[in-house]
């Protein structure tokens, strides 16, 4: 476990592709100035940065696969120390992607207080990444690549939930409403943190 992040507080955010995690992330970010950190962002802005990594780390995004658990951890941990000084709680969105994922997590960083799940309809988070995609620029908001994510996700990160729920710190979600709905349901499993 790190030093500098020994007290941190930090907030899980797992949904589907397309379920609303960085939509809802934002709106946590305005009201309670938590550090939202995306793994997804983290990986595209190496990819971004051209870098040798950045390139296999494309590839596999491509695909719609997972990448490397050392690789996004890192990434991860480098991110929530830079910010550690200033941070009033982190959002560790779109990880952990699977059971494992989580388990280093705990071993590296330190124990999420809470897992919000954002939940919606695969038929939803379809027509949502659709759209995204006409403007996004995203490689992976595309047919092919989008029901590959869909079809890992429930696979590999539901069993997740599953794992938190044994916990007792799961918040589950509805994401089918407007974003300010949903988003009156995220503030409510924030502030039960309190
Ligand atoms: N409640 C909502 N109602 C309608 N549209 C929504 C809602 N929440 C998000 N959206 C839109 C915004 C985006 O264009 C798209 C996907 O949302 P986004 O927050 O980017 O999902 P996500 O972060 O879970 O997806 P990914 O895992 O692919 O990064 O859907
Ligand atoms: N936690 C992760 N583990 C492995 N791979 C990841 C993780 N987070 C993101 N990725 C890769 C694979 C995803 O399809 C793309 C996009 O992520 P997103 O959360 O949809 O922005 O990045
Ligand atoms: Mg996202």
């Amino acid at each position: 476990m790190s030093d500098k992040l020994k007290n941190a507080k930090i907030i899980f955010v797992v949904g589907g592709p397309g379920s609303g995690k960085g939509t809802q992330c934002e709106k946590v970010v305005a009201k309670y100035g938590y550090t939202h950190l995306s793994s997804g962002d983290l990986l595209r802005a190496e990819v971004a940065s051209g870098s040798e990594r950045g390139k296999q780390l494309s590839a596999i995004m491509q695909k719609g696969e997972l990448v490397p658990l050392d690789t996004v951890l890192d990434m991860i941990k480098e991110a929530m120390i830079a910010k550690a000084d200033v941070s009033k709680g982190y959002l560790i969105d779109g990880y952990p992607r699977e059971v494992k994922q989580g388990e280093e997590f705990e071993k590296k960083i330190g124990a999420p207080s809470l897992l919000l799940y954002i939940d919606a309809k695969s038929e939803t988070m379809v027509k949502r990444l659709m759209k995204r995609g006409e403007t996004s620029g995203r490689a992976d908001d595309n047919e092919e690549t989008i029901k590959k994510r869909l079809d890992l996700y429930y696979k590999a990160t539901e069993p997740v939930i599953a794992f938190y729920q044994g916990r007792g710190i799961v918040r589950k979600i509805d994401s089918e409403g407007s974003v300010d709905d949903v988003f009156s349901n995220v503030a409510k499993a924030i502030d039960s943190l309190k």
